[in-house]
């Protein structure tokens, strides 16, 4: 060893490792206070536990640096002064983590056990509970008498915080326990907030243009430690029980397993995905098991847990300051792991909306190895700050598309630039060179292509042919493909254009559905103008706005005339849909296809979109839901709109009817909440009848 400098503090202690140990510590210290106590951690987990584990081995290596507030002798943060603190009678612990995520880790957790107990080979092996390892807030929840009196965060472990005001906003977690309950009962767990919630919830926001969630945990940690127990209603939280606290006035079951079922009686929500075998084999194929179910479970965990099954054997192993001696964290790769942002670049999607698409250097991620990633929008870009050159937290969970949550500041490089798409792709679509706009209302930047753009023409061709459109039947999605693929079709108008040796000679098309399809091309022709309108697949411009155009124009040379003042005219047609409508019409591509679409044959009659209703049920909204005992639902939508009424989506005071079948949804309820009309089929025929 080199004899060098040595600490005053730690004579045994070089310097050099005394002052990166303290390096160390000041960075978990940091990162601590962001993750417990702001809720905004700036790095990913997976990077706070490599610095937490170098710092484990500095103080193995050196055990005269351990102090007793390192933050390897202590659990989580200090409570949030705003919230009031709360003592817990037993300490809440953290579990120790186990390095070795290969197999080898169950075998490791096992010996070690083994060894405190003090067994030999033949003392037989060890039974063991084995769950999974949820990634949010731990709770303790205390219950007197059955009612639910006091909720808490773990905290430093010895005192955390009441959260009692914001934990009776989540349904999952009882107020009230079924018959039987004991006098005193503390309940501990974990409030997550599940995936499709989560993304439920971003997309929400991202829509309404406010701050997105980083991820799940955050989700979760950041409501239950509001204040106004508003806000934590709003977010959709969940729970699931995993253990004990104090309890008195109760004979505790002899093993964990028997505990959880317990709880689970008593009306609390626990995991399905538990199991209890022998030995560490058990364990490492629970381990096994789980991780290939991972990306399908539908809330993010970071691992499994190992738990000495037999509270005796538990009790008989003690805990150490921070961990239990009989507990063991197995985890799996992580979700969200730091890498850098090489480029931004763009992607076309079908709907002509242009997203950017961050170019990473590969990172393992959620169990593969990622190279791109979602950055969703401008108004991400902006919130988020995400530059090229960055820093980034990159997050894989599920099947869901890997997405950049956020930027660690702290290691942006000097020179960088705000990115702004719309510059960047200098307002063109990358794929057609049409004009690309953003609208104020909306996150998303677009192609005006249309019609023309090659991203957005396969949609395009199947909208135009779906049934309610032009209705084709046999032009579907693997034609589709090939056919632009190929480049037989280059515009809409193509479709007409197709011959008998250019389908027969396609991918399993034989001459017979090759000719069927030529059939069904020709007989689309003759068609009807709201059909047509609906058929070129302008935004928002549905069924019924096609047909109230259809109804109010009578004549293409008229609806391609008007303007966005004249198109506010006609009813329900708003701002947004009147200017999508003049946009569509003012691109000259659109304008050419709808012509070659004219000249190759496609006509209706100009009144049909006018057809005289019997004007029975003139200005009445109804909206339908569930299923009628012997109308569809485009039947019954079919005879009301002929009757001169509209049918629309969603229920508002303005719904004159709801039309209920079987399995009706929330629509119901929102129409009795409303205190609206409400019909059976036999009522709708009523009123048909007149
Ligand atoms: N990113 C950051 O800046 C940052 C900062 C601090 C901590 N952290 C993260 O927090 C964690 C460390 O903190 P910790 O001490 O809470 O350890 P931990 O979260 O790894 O383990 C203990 C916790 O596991 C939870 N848990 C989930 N399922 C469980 C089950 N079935 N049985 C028992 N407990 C279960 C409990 O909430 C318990 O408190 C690490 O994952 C670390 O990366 C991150
Ligand atoms: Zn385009």
């Amino acid at each position: 060893m080199q004899v060098g400098l040595f600490s005053e503090h730690h004579p045994e202690v070089p310097v050099e490792v005394v002052a990166q140990a303290d390096q160390l510590r000041a960075k978990i210290r940091q990162y601590d206070h962001e993750y417990y106590v702001l809720d905004a951690p700036s790095v990913p987990d997976s990077e706070y536990d490599r610095v937490f584990r170098a710092l484990k081995a500095l103080e193995e290596a050196h055990p005269a640096l351990i102090v007793p507030d390192s933050p390897t002798q202590r659990v989580g943060g200090a409570p949030m002064a705003t919230l009031m603190p709360v003592r817990h009678h037993l300490p809440m612990l953290s579990i120790e983590t186990e390095t070795d995520i290969s197999e080898q880790g169950a075998y490791n957790f096992d010996a070690r056990v083994r060894k405190k107990l003090g067994l030999l080979a033949e003392d037989g092996d060890i039974e063991y509970a084995a769950e999974l390892k949820f990634d949010g807030l731990a709770l303790s929840l205390r219950y007197e008498r059955g009612s639910l009196v006091q909720a808490a965060t773990r905290g430093d472990g010895e005192v955390g915080e009441d959260v009692t005001h914001n934990i009776r906003t989540i349904r999952q977690i009882p107020l009230q326990l079924h018959a039987g309950a004991p006098d005193v009962l503390e309940v501990r767990g974990e409030v997550y907030m599940s995936r499709p919630d989560f993304e439920r919830y971003n997309a929400r926001q991202r829509e309404q243009g406010k701050p997105t969630l980083v991820n799940p945990r955050n989700g979760a940690a950041g409501s239950i430690r509001q204040l106004d127990p508003r806000l934590a209603a709003q977010r959709p939280l969940s729970f699931f029980a995993y253990g004990l606290g104090q309890t008195s006035g109760w004979q505790v079951p002899a093993t964990h397993e028997q505990v959880l079922d317990a709880l689970q009686v008593f009306g609390f929500p626990v995991c399905r995905e538990r199991t209890v075998g022998l030995g560490a084999a058990s364990l490492a194929s629970f381990h096994q098991a789980i991780a290939a179910k991972r990306d399908q479970l539908t809330y993010d965990i970071d691992g499994v847990v190992y738990k000495v099954n037999r509270l005796e054997l538990q009790r008989e192993l003690g805990f150490r300051s921070r961990e239990p001696n009989w507990a063991v964290a197995h985890k799996f790769p992580a979700q969200e792991e730091l890498t850098i942002l090489d480029n931004i670049e763009v992607q076309v999607g079908r709907t002509g909306a242009i997203t950017p698409v961050a170019r990473l250097q590969p990172v393992f991620v959620g169990g593969v190895t990622v190279t791109n990633a979602t950055l969703h929008n401008q108004d991400e870009i902006d919130r988020k700050d995400v530059r090229i050159g960055d820093t980034v937290i990159v997050r894989r969970a599920g099947d869901v598309i890997p997405e950049v949550v956020s930027v660690v500041m702290e290691r942006r490089p000097v020179d960088t630039q705000p990115y702004v798409l719309l510059e960047a792709i200098r307002h063109q679509c990358p794929v057609c060179g049409s004009h690309a706009v953003r609208l104020p209302e909306e996150a998303a930047v677009r192609c005006t292509g249309g019609l023309f753009c090659a991203a957005q023409r396969k949609q395009a061709i199947l909208h135009f042919a779906s049934r309610r459109a032009m209705d084709i039947e046999g032009l579907g999605e693997k034609l589709v493909d090939q056919l632009v693929d190929g480049q037989w079709v280059k515009t809409l108008a193509d479709i007409y254009h197709l011959d008998l040796t250019t389908l027969s000679g396609l991918e399993r098309m034989a001459e017979k559905s090759a000719q069927n399809l030529l059939d069904a091309l020709q007989a689309s022709k003759q068609t009807t103008f709201n059909r047509f309108i609906y058929a070129l697949g302008i935004r928002n411009v549905g069924e019924a706005t096609a047909k109230d155009l259809a109804r109010h124009f009578g004549k293409l040379e008229a609806l391609q005339a008007a303007d966005i003042e004249v198109l506010q005219q006609v009813a329900d047609v708003g701002p947004v849909v009147a200017r999508s409508i003049a946009e569509f019409f003012a691109e000259t591509h659109n304008r050419e296809i709808i012509a070659r679409l004219v000249q190759a044959g496609v006509q209706w009659e100009e009144a049909e979109g006018r057809q005289a209703s019997t004007g029975l049920l003139e200005g009445k909204t109804f909206v339908l839901t569930g299923t009628l005992p012997t109308m569809s639902r485009d039947e019954a939508k079919e005879r009301i709109e002929a009757a001169g009424g509209k049918v629309s989506g969603s229920v508002s005071k303005k719904t004159s009817y709801v039309v209920a079948g079987s399995d009706a949804g929330s629509k119901l309820g929102k129409a009795e909440e409303l205190g609206l009309s409400i019909l059976d089929e036999a009522g709708l025929l009523g009123l048909l009848a007149g």
